[in-house]
Order: structure tokens, then C-alpha cells, then sequence
């Protein structure tokens, strides 16, 4: 295995055994490559796999782990109180903001991340920073109505992003479409020093649904380490 993903699986094993406890009835379930570790490790805790633990997913690939791990499946709008959000992120600051949407699933990772009393990230050692926009050079997701797409654009420019990007699907002609219909705009506004601030100001434009912007949510962060060893917490 990679030391990247080993580092995922760390972090991951890590972050359900600490916490999701008996006490966890419900449990959401963020998005991506680091989250597939976080079910492998549920479902090798049979305790927490055969009891009547609820999930709720953040995507449509975070709902197919669910179903095809054979755990409860269950909706925001069935649960709207959530015991532990545990979710990947594509870079994390020293305060514990993120930027999210790396897979487009930020909206609804954002709700599941709400409604939770307590917000967990899992990711390796790459995604953590000092500031936001060290690491993740593709710029902060913002998911946008099609309708709007191309008057955000602009808007974006006036707001210091020099080349706000509509994110283009790889194997498709065409845009990335969000489990929501909606398409994403990635702008880079380089160093993020001020993520509150510019998380208010994006989101503000008509049209935006939602910016992959986390500040002020998380509980904790879990990295899984590049020399295999140890595993680095941050806690709020
Ligand atoms: O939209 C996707 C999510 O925000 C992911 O949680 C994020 O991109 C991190 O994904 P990964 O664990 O694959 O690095």
C-alpha cells in the first residue's frame, strides 16, 4: 500500500475507534477516498455494524458504501441530529478550517456536517497547512445553479480571483454535475488568511448554493503520518 493511503487508513481506524462509541446511534458519513477507510473500519467492528447505528451519507458514493456494507441506511431529513460526522478534507489549517469539494459533495457535506454534534476530519499528511491555499492548489469548490454559472464567474475575479475555473468532467464532454445538479466553479484566491471572510463574501453571490470553505466547524482532525509510525491529532 501507498504511504498516502496508508496514511488515510491510520487516520481513519483512528478517528472511528476514538469516536464512535456505544453511545453513537447516528452517524454521518463524509465523502471520498479517505472515508472508504472509515466504513472498512466500522465494518470490522462488527459491534458497531450489526447494531441499530443509523448512517447518513453525503453523496451518492458515501450512500453506495452504506448500502454495500450492509449498514443502516439512513436520510438528513429522517435525522437531522447527528451524533458524529466523520469526512475527508483536501486541505486543513492550523485552526482546523478546510477546504472541501475536491469531489464536488461539499453541499451535503456541509448539512451532515451541521447537523452533527461533533464535526471529525481523517486525511494524510499532505492535506495539513498553516494557511488555506498552501496545499490545495485547485482552489476553493463553490457548487453554483447552471443558471448562474457564468455571472459568478466575473463576480469571483472581482472578488481577487484571477482565473475562477468551471470544473470540466474527465470522462464526459462537459462539466462536472454535483449530486445536486449543479456545476462547480474552482477559485484559487491563493493564501486564504482570512477564510471566514472570504467564505461570507463568496457566498453572498446570487447563485451560489454553497462554498467549500469549513471554517469554525471542526472538532477534530486525525492525519495519518508519512513514516507509518504515529498518528497526529488536532483538537478544538
Ligand atoms: O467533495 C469531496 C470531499 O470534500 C472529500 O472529502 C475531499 O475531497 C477529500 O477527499 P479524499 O479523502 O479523497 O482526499
Amino acid at each position: 500500500m501507498s504511504s498516502l493511503n496508508d496514511a488515510k487508513r491510520r487516520a481513519a481506524y483512528k478517528a472511528v475507534d476514538e469516536n464512535i462509541t456505544s453511545e453513537s446511534k447516528i452517524i454521518g458519513i463524509g465523502s471520498g477516498s479517505t472515508v472508504v477507510y472509515v466504513i472498512e473500519r466500522i465494518l470490522q467492528r462488527g459491534n458497531l455494524a450489526n447494531k441499530e447505528c443509523i448512517f447518513v451519507p453525503t453523496s451518492f458514493q458515501s450512500r453506495l458504501l452504506i448500502i454495500e456494507g450492509g449498514l443502516n441506511l439512513g436520510d438528513i431529513d429522517q435525522y437531522s441530529e447527528i451524533d458524529v460526522t466523520i469526512d475527508g478534507a483536501d486541505e486543513v489549517d492550523e485552526n482546523l478550517n478546510a477546504i472541501k469539494g475536491g469531489g464536488a459533495c461539499h453541499l451535503r457535506e456541509k448539512v451532515v456536517a451541521e447537523a452533527a454534534k461533533k464535526f471529525v476530519i481523517v486525511a494524510d499528511y499532505s492535506k495539513k497547512s498553516s494557511t488555506l491555499g498552501e496545499k490545495w492548489k485547485q482552489g476553493v469548490p463553490i457548487e453554483v445553479i447552471p443558471f448562474a454559472y457564468a455571472l459568478v464567474i466575473p463576480s469571483l475575479k472581482r472578488l481577487g480571483c484571477e482565473n475562477p475555473v468551471l470544473r470540466m468532467a474527465k470522462s464526459k464532454a462537459g462539466p462536472v454535475i454535483s449530486d445536486n445538479g449543479n456545476l462547480i466553479v474552482d477559485a484559487d484566491f491563493g493564501l486564504i488568511k482570512k477564510p471566514k471572510e472570504l467564505l461570507e463574501k463568496i457566498k453572498l453571490l446570487t447563485g451560489v448554493v454553497e462554498v467549500g470553505l469549513f471554517v469554525n466547524m471542526t472538532r477534530m482532525v486525525y492525519f495519518g503520518n508519512e513514516d507509518g509510525k504515529g498518528k497526529q491529532y488536532l483538537f478544538k
